[in-house]
């Protein structure tokens, strides 16, 4: 499925990702109201992936809860996630508040991990906040939700925000968001790439697929087996999903790539990962899933 921010901000968007092979679609973080976001250019595509700034531009809630309600009218069956990224917990939990008391049966998403609203930490780096903002949301929230996390680089902060997470009922986590705030330049004009804070951004495509497959990797080893997790980073071919999926993803996530390619990739990955899969004489996603080996 595509990742949260990418071709999936107006109904055009996400009416492209229904017609399209993606087996699920997530819509933009939306805020309580629309929100312009940060000044351009705040995205620029790189040889090998993408930074972004992008200050969580979207057309507010009502604009993406409307479109998710009359999806599930007409395809039951299908699967849809709904991202929240509110600026405060209060945004966050009058958004859930909305969502709790709609008709919408399909996933949430929270997103704690938005590197681009200047003055803002990520709550998904104050392993406080993070807690504060489970028992809040989780008081009242009944229905599935997951929540989208920056990437960690310490084994302990592994340790520390899975033993959180094992404390809630969470139907999903989806790891990772964005490489937050890299600085890409152009030497020639001596100018830093975007415009927003100084030209930092989130950084996304191949260069994190490592960063991508240890959160994943570890993520899975530590957190019970009723939390799904979605793989997201550095996806850009079938052995890209493959390596995911081996890691434990339950499913994946694909941002940069995709909004580069569009919905063609979508085929272009199932078919790459299912000619992979035939080589191996895997049958089911199950002979192999969170198998990873180590040379212990
Ligand atoms: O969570 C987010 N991750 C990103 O890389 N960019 C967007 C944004 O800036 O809106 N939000």
């Amino acid at each position: 499925m595509n990742a949260a921010g990418i071709r999936c901000a107006t109904t055009d968007d996400l009416d492209n990702l229904i017609t399209s092979n993606a087996g699920a679609y997530v819509t933009k973080s939306a805020t309580p109201d629309p929100r312009v976001g940060n000044p351009s250019p705040r995205m620029k595509g790189l040889p090998n992936g993408s930074i972004n700034a992008m200050g969580l531009p979207n057309h507010g809630l009502d604009y993406y809860l409307d479109y998710v309600l009359a999806d599930q009218k007409k395809r039951p069956d299908r699967m849809n996630f709904l991202s929240v990224a509110g600026i405060t917990l209060d945004d966050n939990l009058q958004m859930l508040h909305t969502i709790q008391d709609s008709a919408f049966n399909g996933f949430t998403e929270l997103n704690l991990s938005c590197p681009n609203v200047p003055g803002k930490p990520q709550v998904g780096y104050d392993f406080g906040r993070v807690q504060e903002v489970l028992t809040a949301v989780f008081d009242f929230f009944t229905k599935p939700l997951g929540v989208k996390l920056p990437p960690y680089f310490d084994m302990a902060h592994f340790d520390q925000i899975a033993a959180i997470l094992n404390r809630y009922p969470l139907a999903f986590v989806n790891t990772i968001n964005s490489v937050g705030n890299g600085l890409v330049i152009n030497a020639e004009t001596e100018t830093a790439v975007l415009k927003p804070k100084g030209g930092f951004g989130g950084i996304g495509g191949a260069s994190i697929k490592p960063i991508a497959l240890a959160n994943v990797r570890a993520l899975r080893l530590r957190l019970n087996p009723t939390i799904a997790i979605i793989g997201t980073g550095g996806v850009v071919n079938g052995q890209d999903v493959f390596e995911h999926l081996l890691c434990g993803a339950d499913m994946v996530q694909i941002g940069s790539k995709f909004g580069f390619e569009g919905t063609p990739l979508f085929d272009r990955l199932n078919q790459e990962l299912s000619a992979i899969m035939a080589t191996k004489g895997y049958t089911s996603i199950a002979d192999f899933k969170g198998k990873l080996k180590t040379l212990d």
